[in-house]
């Protein structure tokens, strides 16, 4: 049987459903998810192989509009390069609600997708209260873009997601494949278990979370079937800290549980876990900061 083996980006405004239609079209937890916008920072690669296809997708920061702040210039950058020598492009939009940002994407699509075949995912349609209204919001976005296909999806309750797959299949091109059949994404384990304790705190922190949190891996080593892991969280101002850390060490008590947990899943072995809080001030308006935290501009 002849393979075939490709890129697909996916793309999207903030919190429109990207990670989460990731984690499910590779068929297990990669990017992390949550309801604050702007949760993806990194570009990663998420790999699957089944039959005679491998299928590599690129997961993408959410497209941002205010170009000002180095944060922002840097995830729009990462959006952008990630379109770059793709064979086909899956954008997410959210099912009757359409912003501004989204009409940034599309922009960007318009300047740099040009003969890349374009499917539109409509995202989240189990919260329509009354599907009819989809027809519409269709035949509107059919003026805005040629699409090559359309796919009403529900990344969170896997709606029409394997319709969207073999679609994706259909334009990666006859090819070797490009990574071992097993491995399931570019990135490392240090990368990872990052993501992960930074998920934890955006979801124990919900709306005090410092939007300028991150965080860095700085010890990884295995003794003994033993992880070994201390992790740094980097905020911009004491105060940040001090929400952080919370009431008597309590909050980041209960993220280092729950992060030990997730990393024990991923890395299947024993897990000591340590998290620091540090204070950098201004950190994600420096571009030199932000290239020693790992933010950096790769290409493929
Ligand atoms: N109801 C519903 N919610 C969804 C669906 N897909 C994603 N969500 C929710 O939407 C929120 C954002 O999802 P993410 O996957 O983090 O979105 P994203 O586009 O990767 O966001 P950024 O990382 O900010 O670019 C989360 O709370 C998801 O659970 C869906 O099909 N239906």
């Amino acid at each position: 049987m002849k393979q075939h083996c490709g890129y697909a980006a996916i793309i999207g405004r903030p919190n429109v459903g990207k990670s989460t239609l990731l984690n499910h079209l590779i068929g297990q937890k990669l990017s992390i998810t949550s309801r604050k916008p702007q949760t993806t920072r990194h570009r990663l690669l998420g790999i699957k192989t089944q039959d005679n296809t491998q299928f590599i997708y690129v997961d993408t920061p959410g497209l941002h509009q205010r170009q000002g702040h180095a944060m922002n210039r840097y995830l729009n950058r990462a959006a952008i390069s990630s379109l770059v020598g793709v064979d086909v492009v899956v954008w997410v939009v959210e099912a009757s609600k359409w912003t501004q940002e989204d009409d940034h994407v599309l922009s960007i699509l318009r300047d740099h997708s040009s003969n890349i075949p374009v499917i539109l995912a409509i995202n989240k349609v189990d919260q329509l209260a009354d599907r009819e209204l989809l027809l519409p919001f269709i035949a509107q976005l059919q003026d805005k873009y040629s699409f090559s296909d359309i796919f009403p999806i529900s990344a969170l309750r896997g709606i029409n997601l394997s319709e969207l797959e073999q679609k994706i299949a259909t334009y990666l091109p006859e090819s070797e494949w490009h990574f071992p059949e097993d491995q399931l994404t570019d990135r490392s384990e240090r990368f990872l278990v990052a993501e992960i304790v930074r998920e934890k705190l955006i979801r124990r922190l919900g709306e005090e979370l410092p939007y300028r949190l991150t965080v860095q891996v700085e010890h990884f080593a295995d003794e003994e079937g033993l992880a070994h892991i201390s992790a740094l969280i980097w905020v911009e101002r004491d105060s940040q800290k001090a929400i952080v850390i919370g009431k008597q060490g309590q909050l980041l008590k209960q993220v280092g549980t729950e992060a030990r947990e997730a990393i024990v899943e991923l890395l299947g072995r024993k897990v000591f876990l340590q998290l620091w809080v540090k204070v950098r001030a201004g950190w994600s308006d420096d571009e030199r900061a932000l290239r020693q935290l790992g933010y950096t501009d790769q290409e493929r």
